[in-house]
């Protein structure tokens, strides 16, 4: 396939994933079961959530740049906290619905990618919240994901 877009450029670029994450802490915040995981997050925890994923869908180093994250950085976040597969199928259920809500790309090939990156991620950062250290180097790479199977996005041919 030629000219594939980056997942991040399909999505509308960081625009689109900061509102997104906007709207999603707001619901995070309002729901009983991750309430007690958030309460104490940062005002910039939303940007840089949607910075990381931005870096991680093929967009500029926002993170790694901008907000002087790194991928370790970020897994340092999760250690400890003890998340459950509950509040993490929450976290999923909620995000999706923001997704709905704001318009994010539906196209069946752009979800399958979200979807596949959140189950990845949100599952990791379980596993990492049972863990007492960071078991990541400080230099390790971001995660790169892309179109998966389909590809890309469906172009029909002129
Ligand atoms: C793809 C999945 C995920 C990504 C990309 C992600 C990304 C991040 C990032 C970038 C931060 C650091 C924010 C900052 O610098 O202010 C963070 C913190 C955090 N994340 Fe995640 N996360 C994911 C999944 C989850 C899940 C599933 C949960 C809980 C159910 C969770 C709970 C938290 C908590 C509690 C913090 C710390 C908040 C605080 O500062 O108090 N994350 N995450």
């Amino acid at each position: 396939m030629k000219n594939v877009p980056t997942l991040y450029n399909w999505v509308g670029g960081n625009d689109a994933l900061e509102n997104l994450t906007r709207v999603f802490y707001d619901k995070v915040l309002k729901d009983e079961l991750l309430h007690p995981v958030f309460k104490s997050m940062s005002a910039a925890h939303t940007k840089h959530v949607a910075h990381f994923i931005g870096e991680v869908f093929g967009g500029p180093p926002l993170y790694t740049e901008g907000d002087e994250g790194s991928h370790a950085k970020m897994v340092s976040h999760h250690i400890g906290k003890l998340l459950t597969e509950a509040q993490r199928q929450r976290w999923m259920t909620l995000l999706l619905e923001s997704a709905d809500e704001v318009g994010v790309a539906d196209d069946p090939e752009f979800r399958s990618a979200l979807v596949a990156y959140l189950e990845w991620g949100s599952r990791i950062a379980v596993i990492n919240s049972n863990l007492t250290d960071n078991p990541l180097q400080h230099d390790a790479p971001m995660p790169q994901w892309g179109w998966g199977v389909p590809g890309g996005p469906y172009i029909p041919e002129p």
